[in-house]
């Protein structure tokens, strides 16, 4: 089969699988069926993978079933081994994979380096975690007994993850779920599964035993009701949207599967009047604009006081009307395309509702026919616009303007979201005071990116249960055993 990828030179063509990964076998459909891949730059069509069934699916769960018998009780010191050789091969590949990624997702390539590097610090963060599960001796109120809390992995686990970051939102979840001896079924966006598969070409170099990771491809309903049902699937880990997060959560109630659920966000990025103005101009561009708007911890609403409003919004409207729209493979490209149609629909939606309630347009940036969406700063945005209580997942920077502090907070903290939250303030009492009170996950203070592998990633209300990344990570996929010996 041919594919544009292919043509565009990967030096090593085998990390471009058209195959599910179901027990150490690479597979297509029983049926045949396939689905097709498209560049979001130019709609051609990519290639083609298979589109698996409710019954392959539960082929895969056996697959991890089996495998999680013999690789619970490998030793810490072995995941560990197999995962860093993973990681050693993801830096080794990183030109083949950043390829791969902007191909089938569409960031601009320098953003897709960055996320094959962010990606693999999980693997490599997790396999130093794996050898620092300990458990805990409790003191036991009769002098006969001994307890103690032993850690488990918490068995077969299912990982649905997004196409907004293809490569990054799998090693979040897999990296610990194998750290802490748990065996995985992955089920990447239909939109961009080549980054999932070449994932799992390189963990079967790196000596990752059959079975331990499975990646089935295909549509996402018949997969994900296999999985959520699944008795044998004991924990769930999903990014994506607040709705399907809970149509998941509703799912997995029947079997009472363990959840990490990392949803939508609607992050406020709030300018004080005694900001420093540069890096609040640095953190609005690192925050809003990073995948093209597409992360659900780019800032939604630009929050900014009287007093320094015009001076923010004339230097945002410089910086981003100068901001080059085009192919994420084009060096010069700062935004690569939207996903797909009803991306750009849904932003086009919220830009005209917004001019409707009576925004205007400060900035614009020029912006190639196509599936692009065009990076703009808006003014004169109001609580009864659409992209004030919805996300607008694209290049839209609404600037809202207020006065007080309070008035501040009661905007950003008045969403049922709590991701993430930005603030930019150099009075030190204020930014305690104002990072206390911001309802979210995560709050940056003076900076626009709080991604990082060492630091937990989550969020409170309607974002999401659980934390990824940092020390905590790996509790995620661990169980505490309290174990009484009496008798003593
Ligand atoms: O949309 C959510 C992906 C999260 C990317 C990150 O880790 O910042």
């Amino acid at each position: 089969m041919t594919s544009h990828i292919a043509l565009q030179g990967l030096s090593d063509p085998e990390l471009l699988r058209r195959q599910a990964l179901i027990g150490g076998k690479w597979v297509d459909a029983e049926s045949g069926a396939r689905i097709e891949v498209t560049d979001p730059a130019t709609g051609a069509v990519l290639g083609t993978v298979p589109d698996v069934s409710a019954g392959q699916t539960g082929q895969a769960i056996a697959a991890a079933e089996a495998a999680f018998a013999q690789w619970r009780r490998t030793s810490p010191a072995e995941r560990a081994k197999l995962l860093m050789a993973w990681h050693d091969l993801m830096i080794a590949a990183t030109e083949d994979l950043a390829m791969i990624l902007t191909l089938e997702q569409g960031k601009p390539l320098a953003e897709a380096r960055g996320e094959i590097a962010y990606g693999a610090s999980f693997i490599k963060w997790f396999a130093e975690e794996a050898r620092r599960v300990e458990g805990g001796i409790i003191p036991a109120p009769m002098t006969d007994r001994r307890i103690l809390a032993t850690k488990e992995p918490v068995g077969v686990s299912a990982i649905i993850t997004p196409w907004n970051f293809p490569n990054a939102m799998i090693t979040r979840k897999v990296g610990p779920a194998l750290a802490a001896g748990c065996t995985v079924v992955v089920k990447p966006s239909e939109f961009t599964p080549y980054s999932a598969l070449a994932l799992g070409v390189l963990a079967e170099r790196a000596g990752i035993p059959a079975g331990v990771i499975n990646i089935v491809t295909g549509m996402p309903a018949e997969i994900g009701a296999e999985l959520t049902s699944s008795p044998v699937v004991r924990k769930l880990s999903f990014t994506g949207s607040t709705r399907v997060g809970s149509i998941l959560m509703g799912q997995c109630a029947p079997t009472v599967k363990r959840l990490s659920l990392e949803l939508g966000g609607n992050a406020p990025f709030i300018v004080f009047d005694d900001a420093d103005l540069d890096a609040a101009v640095e953190g609005a561009i690192a925050s809003k604009f990073r995948n093209g708007g597409q992360t659900c911890v780019c800032s939604n609403r630009i929050l900014v006081q009287a007093g320094i409003h015009d001076a923010f919004v004339e230097r945002l409207a410089e910086r981003v009307s100068s901001m080059k729209v085009g192919s994420g493979m084009a060096a010069d490209s700062d935004i690569g395309p939207m996903i797909n149609g009803a991306a750009i629909d849904k932003i086009n939606a919220h830009v005209q509702d917004a001019l409707d309630h009576g925004a205007s347009i400060a900035a614009r940036a020029e912006t190639p026919e196509g599936q692009y969406a065009a990076p703009m700063v808006l003014t004169g945005a109001t609580g009864d616009m659409l992209l004030a209580s919805e996300e607008t997942f694209g290049p839209v920077a609404p600037v809202f303007r207020f006065d007080t502090e309070e008035e501040a907070l009661l905007l950003a903290n008045g969403t049922p979201f709590g991701l993430a939250a930005y603030f930019f303030t150099q009075d030190m009492q204020r930014a305690w005071r104002v990072g206390e009170a911001l309802e979210f996950g995560m709050v940056g203070l003076n900076t626009g990116a709080v991604s990082m592998v060492e630091s937990p990633f989550g969020g409170v209300k309607q974002s999401g249960l659980g934390r990824e990344g940092a020390r905590t990570g790996i509790d995620e996929y661990l169980e505490t055993k309290a174990f009484h010996m009496a008798g003593l």
